[in-house]
C-alpha cells in the first residue's frame, strides 16, 4: 500500500533532512500511528505519500504506483484514491454538511444520482443523519471532524491519512472520533494516522512507527506512544 525505500527530503539546501533514509512498508488493511515530536517529519512524509511534496532521494510507492516517477497529470488520479482528513477540518464554512461532502464525488465528476445515494449513506456511516442542512457554524468540533471524514470517505478511498485529527478535540470527543476510524479501518480501509495523543496511542495498541529527526526510530506492533524502555 505505501512503501518507502531511502527516502530523503530535504527542502532547503544546506538545511538538515525533514525525513534522512527512511524506509517502511504499510500493508492493505493495517491500521498505523506516525508518531514523534513536533518537527520530526510526519507531515512531510504524509505529503510524500500525497506527491504533494516530492522526495530528493529514495523510491516511494503508493498504492501500487512509483510516486516519485509520476507523471504530472497522473497525480490527481493518484489522490483520488486517498482520503485526507486534518487537524483544522477544513471545511467550507458557506456550505452545509451535504454539500461539504457531495463536493468530493463532484469534482472527479459522478453521476448526479450516484451522490444522491452515496452522500446521504456516507453521512449515516459518520454519525450524521440528518443533520445534512446544517452550516459548520452550526456543528460540534467532533461534528465537523465528522463531515471531514464522511468527504474523505465518500468516494471510497483504499488508503486514508490523517494528520492529527484529534488535536483539536476533547478527550470524549476524540474517542468518537477514534471508534469512527477504526470502524473504518475494519471494513477494509488503510489508515495513516500521524498523532501527538499519548492516551489514543498507548490505548489503542496499533502498529506505532516512531519519527525521530526523520529517521524511523522505532517501527513496533501493538505499540505504545513511548518506547518501553
Ligand atoms: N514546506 C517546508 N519548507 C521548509 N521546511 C519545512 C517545510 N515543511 C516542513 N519543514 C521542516 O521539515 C521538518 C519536519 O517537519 P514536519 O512538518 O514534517 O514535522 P512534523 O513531525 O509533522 O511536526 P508537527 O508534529 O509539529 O506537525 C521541520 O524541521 C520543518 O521545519
Amino acid at each position: 500500500m505505501i512503501n518507502l525505500d531511502d527516502v530523503t527530503k530535504i527542502y532547503k539546501r544546506g538545511a538538515a533532512p525533514a525525513l534522512n533514509h527512511c524506509s517502511l512498508n504499510i500493508g492493505v488493511g493495517e491500521f498505523v500511528f506516525l508518531v514523534g515530536s513536533s518537527g520530526s517529519g510526519k507531515s512531510t512524509l504524509l505529503s510524500l505519500v500525497l506527491r504533494e511534496e516530492r522526495a530528493t532521494s529514495g523510491q516511494i510507492h503508493v498504492l501500487g504506483q512509483d510516486v516519485t516517477r509520476l507523471s504530472r497529470w497522473k497525480v490527481p488520479r493518484l489522490r483520488r484514491q486517498i482520503g485526507t482528513v486534518f487537524q483544522d477540518f477544513k471545511l467550507l464554512e458557506n456550505k452545509s454538511v451535504y454539500d461539504n461532502v457531495a463536493i468530493a464525488p463532484q469534482v472527479i465528476g459522478r453521476p448526479r444520482h450516484a451522490i444522491q445515494t452515496e452522500v446521504p449513506q456516507t453521512l449515516e456511516m459518520v454519525g450524521l443523519a440528518g443533520k445534512e442542512k446544517r452550516m459548520p457554524h452550526e456543528l460540534s468540533g467532533g461534528e465537523m471532524q465528522r463531515v471531514a471524514i464522511a468527504r474523505a470517505m465518500v468516494n471510497r478511498p483504499k488508503l486514508l491519512l490523517a494528520d492529527e485529527p484529534t488535536g483539536n478535540l476533547d478527550p470524549t470527543t476524540s474517542w468518537g472520533i477514534m471508534t469512527l476510524l477504526e470502524q473504518i479501518n475494519r471494513t477494509g480501509t488503510t489508515v495513516v494516522m500521524a498523532t501527538h495523543d499519548h492516551q489514543i496511542v498507548d490505548q489503542m495498541r496499533k502498529r506505532v512507527i516512531e519519527l525521530v529527526d526523520g529517521r524511523v526510530e522505532r517501527d513496533q506492533e501493538r505499540g505504545a506512544y513511548g518506547m518501553a524502555r
